[in-house]
Parts: structure tokens; sequence; C-alpha cells
């Protein structure tokens, strides 16, 4: 788990994380949203005790990161994936990491396997291919098989396949009861990976909860209803009190389910074309909410960034 408590840093006068309070469960896959600036890679920086926070706490597993007694075994990380010694190979650099960490050497060959490296352990990580570089950042994360861990932008330039097992390890690894906190700006991708979501704008919380919950925020929601009796069925809308909006030659009709909506026609004597439910997406809810909080709206982005 990962705890939060009124969490605050300051650059000069950038208040980049802004009395930030939040939680990441065990045995499920958060995702970390915000627009550019928000402050998710302090925020990442302070859990993992990289930069000392000006005000708050962060506690992994009930401790302050820089109290662990054995850090990487309770939590790994990877931030930046390509960083890595490009002069050596893929199993030498994880067989170095683990002997500055006091890691036997044996788990160089599990966490290699387990990330489908074996292959390449040999091969220099100039040679690998970002997707390769990923999955050794990840197997460094998982050397020391913590019980907590932080992806940033984990998938950011993968190709189909690479994003998908990524979204497959992360599920996995959750499903084993660890906490997976997870940065990423590719909505879709983040829709289909996390359970929970922590969303964050101009370094305050803007969202803590369930990623069900948050999609059912958004005003795109309701049924679409098409008919060849429009007037029969906008009668029986109207009587019904259901809140309703026309085009194309559809109703969206929200505040009613389907199947009262389907009884509402037939029993008006309108014969349904279409009955289907309108279902919010994570990019529209997260539009919804971030507008006031984008820190350099569209128009200016060019100049600002
Ligand atoms: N070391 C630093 N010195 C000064 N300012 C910083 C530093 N690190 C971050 N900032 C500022 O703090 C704010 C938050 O930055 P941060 O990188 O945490 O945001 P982010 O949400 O990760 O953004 P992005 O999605 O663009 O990576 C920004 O205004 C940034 O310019």
């Amino acid at each position: 788990m990962i705890e939060a408590n009124a969490l605050t840093k300051r650059y000069g006068t950038t208040t980049a994380v802004d009395g930030l309070t939040f939680t990441a469960r065990s045995g499920r896959v958060t995702g970390f949203l915000g627009p550019n600036g928000a402050g998710k890679s302090t925020t990442m920086r302070l859990v993992l005790g990289l930069d000392t926070p000006d005000g708050g706490s962060v506690l992994v597993d009930g401790v302050p990161y820089r109290q662990l007694k054995d850090p990487l075994r309770t939590v790994g990380a990877m931030l930046d994936a390509t960083w890595r010694h490009p002069g050596r190979s893929g199993r030498d650099h994880l067989r170095w990491l683990a002997a500055t960490n006091g890691i036997p050497a044996g788990r160089v060959e599990e966490v290699l396997s387990l990330v489908g490296l074996t292959s390449v352990a040999k091969t220099r990580v100039l040679q690998y291919s970002l997707g390769m570089q990923q999955r050794l950042g990840i197997a460094a994360a998982m050397l020391g098989d913590p019980r907590v861990l932080l992806f940033d932008e984990p998938v950011n330039g993968l190709d189909p396949e690479g994003m998908a097992w990524i979204r497959q390890l992360l599920h996995a690894l959750a499903a084993e009861g660890r906490t997976v906190f997870v940065s990423s700006h590719l909505l879709p991708e983040m829709a289909q990976t996390a359970q929970d979501l922590v969303v964050i704008g101009r370094g305050r919380l803007i969202y803590q909860g369930t990623m069900d919950d948050f999609v059912a925020r958004t005003s795109a929601h309701g049924v679409r209803v098409r008919t060849p009796h429009a007037a029969e069925l906008r009668s029986a809308l109207t009587a019904a009190r259901a809140e309703f909006t026309e085009s194309d030659g559809a109703f969206v009709v929200s505040g009613l389910d389907s199947d009262r909506i389907g009884q509402l026609a037939f029993d008006a004597g309108a014969t349904l074309h279409e009955l289907s439910p309108v279902t919010g997406s994570l990019e529209q809810a997260y539009l919804d909410l971030t507008r006031e909080a984008v820190e350099f709206p569209a128009a200016s982005t060019s100049e600002a960034r």
C-alpha cells in the first residue's frame, strides 16, 4: 500500500505537489493521471525517497521509504527505462543491480524469464529495442520481489503487443496481492489496465476512487434509442419525466435503464430499432474533470512548453 498524506513539494516558487492525500491499495492496479506538469513524476520521486517533501508524508507499506530496511525487497520502480549502462548486457546489468543490493544471482534468471528476455540476456542493452528496454526496466523493478511497484509511463513508445504484455503483467502482479501504481498518458490503455485511479491537477488531488465510478461521472451516459414512432416515444418519455436529447433521428435518454425504456416504448406502441446503453469513456470523464486544471491550455501550448 502507498499512503500519501498532505504531501507537498515546492521548487522555488512552483508548488509541484500541493497537500496531496491518496491511497494506492494492495491487490489493485492504480492509475496515476494528470495533465503535463501536474506533479506525477515528483510524487513518484517522493514515494521513492529520491526527493524530500516540504510537508506531509508518504508511506510504503506503512514506512517512509528512507526507513525501509530492505528497500528493493519492498518497492520496485521503473521511472525512466532508458538510463541503463548501454555497454552492458541485460543479464550483466541485472547481476550488477542484484550484487549491489544483496540479492542472489539466481533471481536474475527468474526475472529475465518473467519478462521474456532470457534469449537476449547476453545482448548489449545498446542493441535493445525500446520494448526490450522497458522489459529490462520491469525486470530490474522485480529483482527484490517487492510488494509495491511503481511504473512511470511503462507503455510509452510500445507497439500494441508490447502494451498488451505490460497490461497482462500488471494485472498478474496485482492479482498476487501487490500494489501497482502506474502513470500513463495513454487513456484508452489506462482504461483497460487500472482498477483504481488517482487524478491530480496542479499538484492537487482531483479524484481518487475506482475506474468504474470515475467513468460513470461523465455526462456521456444514457441509453440510445431509435424508433420510427418518434412522436409516441417522445410523449411516453415526457410523461415518465425522463431526460432525453434527440439528434440524427435517435434519442439519448438519461435517468432510465434500458428495461424501463423498452417497456415504455412497448406500452406506447413504438417499435424499437435500437436500444443500446451509451457508456462514457475514461477519456471523456478525464477531459471533463481536468479541463480546469490544465496548466497550459491547448491554445497556448506551443509557446508555453
Ligand atoms: N527539479 C525540479 N526543479 C524545478 N521545478 C521542477 C522540478 N521537477 C519538477 N518541477 C516542476 O514541478 C511541476 C510538476 O512537474 P512533474 O514533472 O512532477 O509533473 P508531471 O505530472 O510528471 O508532468 P509530465 O506529465 O509532463 O511528466 C512542473 O511545473 C515542473 O516544471
